[in-house]
């Protein structure tokens, strides 16, 4: 087997002195969120992280950039993430890596966030979507379970609550999602609660399935450094992104708005943006939560763990709901490009309001949003006028082999 360039060939993340440190799976560890949740881990001292990518939505030089970022920050003997170039639809593939692993310890944990993520997409290719997103989610649990992996932080979205009744949103709100992407996070999380339930028979204890899910709101923003930040391919079909990459002049399409007649303040959308880097460490202090003992442990204290598993949802937003048209402001003073946009129809399985309670994360795992809308759009435009082309001109890895 040979991993790439980056990486040694010992599983242990650079030379031997990382022995101690816990294996955690990061699948979509390059993506957007991915390699934010890689940075992360890494500066924790605590976590090794070992990506699973298939580059669909990413470029293998988002690894490079965090063990950079790791090392600027830790000095030379930092830990390295590792990297294997495979999609989890492969179960062979998944299979091939976790045993790799086990001879050397084993995957402590999974943080799962590959995955197909455009709402408008997720209604014109269900299809791909519930293949990779709920099938390629079922061959990473059976492959965990047959590995004894058991613990796993989720990355779900708010849009599993469709157009929810209360806002702020309450991770109570029962989930009714309005688009196909939607669907199937909630799928994959009422899984996963099965498989928790199932997992707590006599005499498991400490072996039981514990898992998190994270139900984000909106990421926004990018690495301070500079150096990491949303890449998508092509042209991009989230908000942020495509103002960041409209400012630069890398897209010279018009921009539309989808709907000026949502029961809102100023009839545009409303969503709950926080920092990539407050997202990516509530992922850790998610995974912190699943190590702790089970006696002591608070997030599971609130759980009949008989009747319901070790299953917890939370989650990851501000509480602060931005409007479309606030968000083209915020962006047009950090780059001070003067946006031209049309009002045009709305946008298939887009609902008026998503903003988060986020205040059962803060009680149960500590978890804070910090960074203000100032801040999120100064680092995105910070990564966006660096980076004017993105990763792909930079991008000097080999083509990684397993
Ligand atoms: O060109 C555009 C792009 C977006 N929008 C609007 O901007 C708002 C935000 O849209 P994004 O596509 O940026 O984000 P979404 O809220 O649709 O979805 C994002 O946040 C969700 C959680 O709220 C999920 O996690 C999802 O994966 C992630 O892409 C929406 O009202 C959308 O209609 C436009 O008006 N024009």
């Amino acid at each position: 087997m040979q991993l790439n360039g980056i990486v040694n060939g010992n599983g242990n993340g650079h030379g031997t002195s990382h022995h101690s440190l816990k294996r955690v799976l990061v699948t979509g560890g390059l993506g957007y969120i991915g390699s934010h949740v890689v940075v992360a881990l890494l500066m924790t001292g605590r976590y090794l992280p070992i990506v699973v990518d298939n580059c669909h939505n990413s470029y293998p030089e988002a690894l490079k950039r965090c063990a950079e970022i790791a090392r600027d920050e830790l000095g030379s003997d930092a830990p390295q993430p590792l990297f294997h170039r495979k999609d989890i639809r492969d179960k062979a593939a998944l299979d091939e890596i976790f045993r790799q692993y086990d001879e050397q310890g084993g995957i402590w944990a999974v943080i799962h966030l590959a995955a197909l993520k455009a709402v408008g997409e997720s209604g014109e290719i269900p299809l791909d979507y519930y293949q990779v997103n709920v099938v390629g989610s079922i061959y990473l649990l059976e492959t965990m379970a047959k590995h004894n992996c058991n613990h796993l932080v989720f990355s779900s979205s708010a849009t599993v609550y469709g157009t929810p009744k209360i806002i702020p949103i309450p991770e109570s709100s029962p989930l009714q999602a309005a688009s196909c992407y939607g669907r199937t996070k909630a799928m994959v999380e009422d899984i996963i609660q099965d498989l928790c339930r199932a997992d707590v028979g006599e005499g498991k204890g400490e072996s039981s399935l514990r898992a998190v899910s994270v139900r984000y709101f909106n990421p926004a923003g990018a690495h301070p450094s500079g150096k990491l930040g949303e890449e998508p391919r092509g042209k991009p079909g989230n908000l942020l992104p495509l103002l960041a990459q409209m400012a630069t002049g890398r897209q010279r399409a018009d921009l539309k708005i989808f709907g000026n007649d949502y029961p809102t303040r100023d009839g545009t959308c409303v969503r709950d943006y926080l920092h990539v880097m407050d997202l990516a460490n509530g992922h850790v202090l998610a995974l912190d939560s699943l190590a702790k003992p089970l006696s002591g442990n608070t997030i599971f204290s609130h759980v009949n763990v008989e009747s319901e598993g070790y299953f917890r949802a939370f989650n990851l937003g501000k509480g602060k709901g931005m409007s479309v048209l606030n968000m083209i402001d915020a962006m047009k003073k950090a780059s001070g490009f003067d946006f031209k946009y049309e009002i045009v129809g709305r946008r298939l399985g887009d609902v008026p309001d998503l903003t988060a309670d986020p205040s059962l994360a803060e009680e149960e795992l500590g978890f804070l949003a910090q960074e203000d809308l100032d801040t999120m759009c100064r680092d995105l435009w910070n990564f966006q006028t660096r980076n004017p082309h993105g990763y792909e001109s930079t991008s000097s890895l080999p083509s990684p082999i397993l």
